[in-house]
């Protein structure tokens, strides 16, 4: 209950001062001032679910013959050090030490270098809040800093958000001391719109599908297989959208778009638009620079949200994580054809598919090779629900009761009633 105040208190600040983080949160990472107010109700309703689950966290106890019994204590692991990217920074923080901490445990977080600020009021926010000095610590710094955290014996836990390469010299790393890890990875996650659905639904869940923080998410459904007999519709009514985000300073109101995280990143967006073109995609809207008529964001890191269509599915991007605004549409005819070609893919983080037909619905989900699925929506994200990936993805989960055990280790108690029978 001590822990649970103390999350509470900490999401009660967040929500006194969440404009004033999501402002930061905006500086810190270029995402609309609209997003960023949803990242911290997320982050405020993490800590608040995982305070409800600290005071009620309790073992088993099972009977055992001749009056002896067992039980189960959920014990913490110890210092546990959570690693995040730079696409939701308060959000991860929020993800990771809000379960760390419910259990008991301590956490020692890096933040991406290119996204250092907001993790840091995050901390000074748990000490106002009563949590003990040295109880969430930030470090900041690159990849030697993560190696240094990852690799050092006092450390119990590592729970990562980021790429798959890096993700894997994590595992390795860890492997050395035989420290649990949770990895949450990239995706190039398929969404499956059936002709028999709402289009515009369907339409507006491609768009949440791809465009949230510039499409820089991880779940993001980016191959999105289209029913042929609605292709045409779909995507004129999705370039139609996808024209009229609002691109700009991301602190204004109506603004959707805000630039991408840095330099490489947008070059790299747009090798994958170069070379889909000569692979044969078409371009059919954005995919080009954005200068906007503000001076002083000039400089910025903006391009156009792109719509590609004609995509086969072995070109690079449709294979490919892009991590920028760029949708790929692919026709399907049948649902045995696109269940074959969703699931061809190394990574299975998040699908998603749209139809009217509940059966198909749920039937689709159940053969679908991804830990985290959407029925009618895509990148909602109740902190109720675990999330995690299947393959490359990763494993461990991040919300939801489940996360609870990936934060602590269990211990088991045999109590003996009557006499040691010994065999010697
Ligand atoms: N599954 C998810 O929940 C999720 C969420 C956000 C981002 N991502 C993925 O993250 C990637 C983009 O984020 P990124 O560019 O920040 O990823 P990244 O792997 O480059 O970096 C992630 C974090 O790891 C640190 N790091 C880098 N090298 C390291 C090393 N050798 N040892 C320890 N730490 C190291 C970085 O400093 C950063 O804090 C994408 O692939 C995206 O899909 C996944
Ligand atoms: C809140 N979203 C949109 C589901 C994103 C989760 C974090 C992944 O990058």
């Amino acid at each position: 209950m001590e822990r649970s105040r103390v999350l509470l208190e900490a999401a009660r600040i967040i929500r006194e001062r969440s404009e004033e983080l999501a402002t930061m949160e905006t500086i810190n990472n270029g995402k609309s001032i609209f997003e960023a107010r949803v990242d911290i109700e997320i982050s405020w309703q993490t800590l608040e679910y995982y305070a409800g689950l600290a005071g009620s966290m309790a073992g088993q106890h099972v009977q055992l013959p001749g009056g002896s019994f067992g039980y189960t204590r959920r014990e913490p692991l110890g210092v546990c050090v959570g690693i995040g990217a730079w696409n939701y920074p308060f959000q991860i923080a929020c993800w990771k030490s809000g379960p760390a901490l419910a259990s008991g445990n301590a956490m020692v977080y890096k933040p991406s270098p290119f996204t250092p600020i907001t993790v840091v009021l995050l901390a000074e926010i748990f000490r106002e809040a009563g949590a003990p000095p040295g109880l969430f610590n930030v470090v900041q710094g690159g990849a030697s800093t993560g190696e240094f955290l990852s690799k050092h014996p006092d450390v119990a836990k590592i729970s990562f958000t980021g790429s798959v390469p890096t993700g894997s010299k994590i595992m390795e790393m860890a492997s050395k001391g035989i420290k649990p890890v949770t990895l949450e990875l990239g995706g190039k996650s398929p969404l499956i719109i059936f002709s028999d659905s709402d289009l515009e639904n369907a339409v507006n869940g491609a768009m949440m599908a791809n465009f949230l923080t510039q499409g820089q998410v991880c779940c993001n459904g980016t191959r999105v297989f289209v029913q042929s007999n609605i292709l045409q519709k779909f995507t004129e009514e999705v370039v139609k959208k996808v024209k009229k985000i609002k691109i700009g300073d991301p602190l204004l109101e109506d603004t959707r778009m805000g630039p991408l995280i840095n330099r490489p990143q947008l070059e790299k967006v747009f090798a994958f638009i170069k070379g889909a073109k000569e692979q044969g995609a078409k371009v059919l809207t954005g995919g080009e620079p954005y200068i906007p008529e503000d001076q002083k964001l000039k400089a910025g890191f903006y391009m156009t949200p792109c719509v590609l269509g004609d995509c086969k599915d072995d070109m690079t991007c449709v294979k490919e994580e892009i991590f920028g605004p760029v949708m790929s549409i692919l026709p399907f005819d049948t649902e045995e054809e696109v269940l074959e070609r969703a699931n061809n893919s190394t990574y299975g983080l998040a699908a998603g598919v749209f139809t009217r037909d509940i059966q198909r619905a749920h039937r689709v989900v159940a053969s679908l090779q991804a830990g985290m699925c959407f029925i009618n929506n895509y990148n909602v994200s109740p902190v109720e629900l675990p999330f995690g990936g299947y393959k490359k993805s990763g494993f461990g989960r991040e919300n939801g009761q489940v996360t609870i055990e990936y934060y602590s280790q269990l211990k088991t108690v045999c109590v003996e009633m009557g006499k040691v029978e010994s065999v010697f």
